[in-house]
């Protein structure tokens, strides 16, 4: 009689391939990025910085009811999606914004959704940061956690019907992994042989809650092997060891339709959202000492100089113009229109059920009867 143990002897390597300083690690196995891809890479790393901070600002300002940033996790975002062609679909949990930036989302766009104007492509009706776009195969985001992962499941199994030379990417985070979704999705991959990769952001912390009061396996990508799925960790701030795996990942999901799961360690460097602040919970040196010694962007930085592909008039330029060009999309945004109140309550379902056309009446009697307390700029 053998039972198997619960714990491992040795916990799962971390596949990298820059150190912390940005210096290739001797002997290690990578796809060779060029000059034009890596000068690609890091700018849209820098956008995506420069508009989280930017935004943010403005939330605090109270221009914007809500804003969360994918601060600490630049790489994961960007080097995965640049690992991916267009036609490969993105389903996406809410810290990928910069997946969609990379895939060609304007700032222009952004602000739109953050303002919930008439051209957001969601007609307003959703919560800032619930971006979402056909035209770029990018799901749109939603709230209830992990639902994405066996509807990624489905949609990939859509193209292995369909004999497309695509897989899906499902992003999520360590807690959602606590949601029987994560479960769902992952064997119903395996069992249907869907081409899709999972791609887990371990950033240590799910709002207030630890991986440590989450689960006490050795992280996720232990998981796959159990569902019969091939799995990898990855440092998830270092681009480079991102966009080699995502792109050995996609091939094989591809080649030999098969789900992948890939696990990429990184840290929340940002409070939750702008209903939190984390520092109630947890340390602030661990904090800076992510935004600083550990900074994935500065990391990539560190390497394209030493190629001798960027220097600091580069990089300030860059951050100028990003700046320039988010403010400019905000002030924009800000002066468009919101969607008309029917757009509230119609092209949702066929024929408005009665609860909504009771809640519609509610709202435009509210709206008589208190007119100073709505915009008057919102079309009925
Ligand atoms: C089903 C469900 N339960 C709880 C929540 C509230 N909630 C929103 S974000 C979040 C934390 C998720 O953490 P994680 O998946 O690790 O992603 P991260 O925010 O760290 O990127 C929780 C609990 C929710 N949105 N949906
Ligand atoms: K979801």
């Amino acid at each position: 009689m053998k039972f198997i143990s619960e714990s491992f002897e040795k916990r799962l390597p971390c596949y990298r391939v820059l150190d912390a300083d940005g210096y290739l690690i001797p002997g290690s196995i990578f796809e060779q990025v060029k000059k034009g891809l890596a000068l690609n890479m890091y700018s849209t790393m820098v956008a995506l910085q420069i508009m989280d901070t930017i935004f943010y600002e403005a939330q605090r300002q109270g221009r914007l009811s809500f804003y969360l940033t994918s601060t600490g996790e630049e790489a994961i975002n960007i080097a995965s999606a640049a690992a991916l062609t267009p036609d490969d679909i993105v389903l996406p949990q809410y810290r990928e914004p910069g997946v969609l930036l990379w895939r060609g989302f304007t700032l222009q766009e952004f602000a739109d959704q953050l303002f919930g104007n008439k051209d957001d492509y969601g007609k307003g009706r959703q919560m800032p940061i619930h971006y979402g776009c056909n035209k770029l195969n990018y799901f749109t985001v939603s709230s209830p956690l992990t639902t994405q992962l066996p509807q990624a499941a489905g949609v990939a199994y859509s193209l292995k019907m369909d004999k497309k030379e695509a897989c899906v990417v499902v992003y999520f985070g360590d807690g959602s992994t606590s949601e029987g979704d994560f479960h769902a999705g992952l064997n119903f991959a395996a069992v249907m042989e869907s081409p899709v990769v999972f791609l887990c952001r371990n950033n240590g912390w799910a709002i207030s809650t630890p991986v440590t009061e989450q689960f006490r396996s050795d992280g996720i990508a232990i998981k796959g092997q159990a569902y019969g799925i091939r799995s990898i960790r990855v440092d998830g701030n270092d681009a480079l060891a991102v966009y080699s795996a995502i792109r050995a990942a996609r091939q094989m999901a591809i080649k030999e339709q098969r789900p992948i799961l890939v696990e990429a360690m990184t840290y929340r460097v940002s409070h939750h959202s702008t209903s939190d602040d984390s520092t109630k919970y947890r340390c602030v040196k661990e904090i800076e000492q992510w935004r600083t010694e550990k900074n994935p962007v500065t990391r990539f930085r560190k390497w394209i100089q030493r190629n001798d592909w960027w220097d600091d008039q580069n990089e300030t330029e860059l951050r100028g113009n990003i700046r320039k060009q988010v403010v400019e999309a905000i002030q924009a945004a800000e002066k468009v229109e919101k969607p008309p109140l029917t757009d509230l309550f119609g092209d949702v379902y066929d024929k408005i059920p009665l609860n909504l056309q009771e809640q519609e009446r509610f709202i435009r009697d509210t709206i008589k009867r208190y007119p100073k307390e709505y915009p008057s700029d919102v079309p009925v």
